[in-house]
């Protein structure tokens, strides 16, 4: 099959685009309303995902996925997607359309919560592996940006999504078994729609455990970051242990500081104090936690 053919192939399922210049020629160009946030996110095969526990599709929603939850995290809506892909010999073609079925997915489910946003570009290569970078586009919309560096002794910190869902389906599809945390390891839902509602101080997606992005919003912000485990335990999804909430990662829920009430949909989960890293329970946690690709 050409390269040609692979580009039809993906594209026969991409959603509209209301670019002013959409994906095919040299450069999409953008009409965004406001500022422009932009991130991009890898996808490695065998160590982001296995071929034998996720299908193409479950991999084209991840990428749109973990990408679109960094643009709303500062409150950007996820308006224009890119995916950059390396394919090896043994994907089928047939893979390879079930993947952009997965983009196709997610854009559709994006919908709902946040508003169109469509692919409007990428590129593929022959490569060894499967790899899958994804760069999102998010419109400010003439909102704030929310940084990491806004939490301050008193607020309270909040999170939204399914807390340790993904740490456990990992275990569970480990053991060969299935069930709903499996199915969100597989195909992580970020409330983006909250995200970018919310009056927050400080925000950012759980991606590499709670305890190791608190640790990143309390370095930035100059503060300490006190977690409640019965809170946390609360508000986590359902037979998540505490050690799978504080440390399990690739939930993309939303971590985030409020100076005032916890907002419709939110948990609150603890509180920020002076002081510098990460407390459970009053007491300082030494172990970075979480995953660390070079650790
Ligand atoms: N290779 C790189 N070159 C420049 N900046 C990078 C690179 N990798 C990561 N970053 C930046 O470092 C910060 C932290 O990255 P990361 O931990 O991947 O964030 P996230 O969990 O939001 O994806 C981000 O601002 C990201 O853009
Ligand atoms: C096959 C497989 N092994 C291990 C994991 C677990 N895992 C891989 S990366 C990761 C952390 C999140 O990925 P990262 O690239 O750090 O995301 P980012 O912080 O850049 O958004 C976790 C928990 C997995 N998802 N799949
Ligand atoms: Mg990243």
């Amino acid at each position: 099959m050409s390269e040609d053919e692979l580009l039809a192939l993906i594209a026969r399922h991409l959603p509209a685009s209301t670019a002013t210049v959409p994906t095919g020629d040299d450069c999409a160009v953008l009409a965004p309303k406001g500022e422009v946030a932009i991130s991009t996110d890898i996808l490695v095969e065998n160590v982001h995902f296995r071929r034998d526990w996720s299908s193409g599709a479950d991999i084209g929603w991840r990428c749109v996925m973990q990408n679109v939850a960094d643009a709303a995290a500062m409150r950007a809506r996820p308006m224009s997607f890119f995916v950059a892909m390396t394919i090896p010999e043994n994907v089928t073609a047939d893979w390879v359309e079930d993947f952009s079925w997965g983009l196709r997915e997610a854009c559709d489910h994006l919908y709902s919560l946040s508003g169109p946003i469509a692919i409007d570009g990428g590129d593929l290569s022959r490569g060894p592996i499967i790899v899958a970078a994804g760069t999102v586009v998010g419109d400010m919309e003439g909102r704030e940006p929310v940084l990491r560096s806004g939490a301050r002794p008193g607020h309270k910190i909040v999170h939204t999504g399914n807390l340790g869902a993904s740490a456990r389906g990992y275990e569970l599809i480990q053991a060969g078994k299935t069930g709903k945390a499996v199915r969100l390891f597989l195909r992580p839902e970020p409330p983006v729609n909250r995200a970018i509602g919310v009056g927050a101080t400080a925000m950012m997606d759980v991606s590499d455990g709670l305890v190791r992005d608190c640790r990143r919003i309390a370095k930035a912000s100059g503060v300490a970051l006190e977690l409640d485990s019965a809170l946390v335990t609360a508000a986590a999804s359902p037979d998540v242990t505490l050690e799978q909430a504080l440390y399990g990662g690739e939930d993309h829920g939303f971590l985030a500081t409020v100076d005032g009430p916890v907002p419709d949909g939110w948990n609150e989960i603890g509180r920020v104090v002076e002081g510098t890293g990460v407390l459970v329970d009053g007491k300082q946690v030494d172990a970075m936690g979480g995953w660390d690709h070079f650790g």
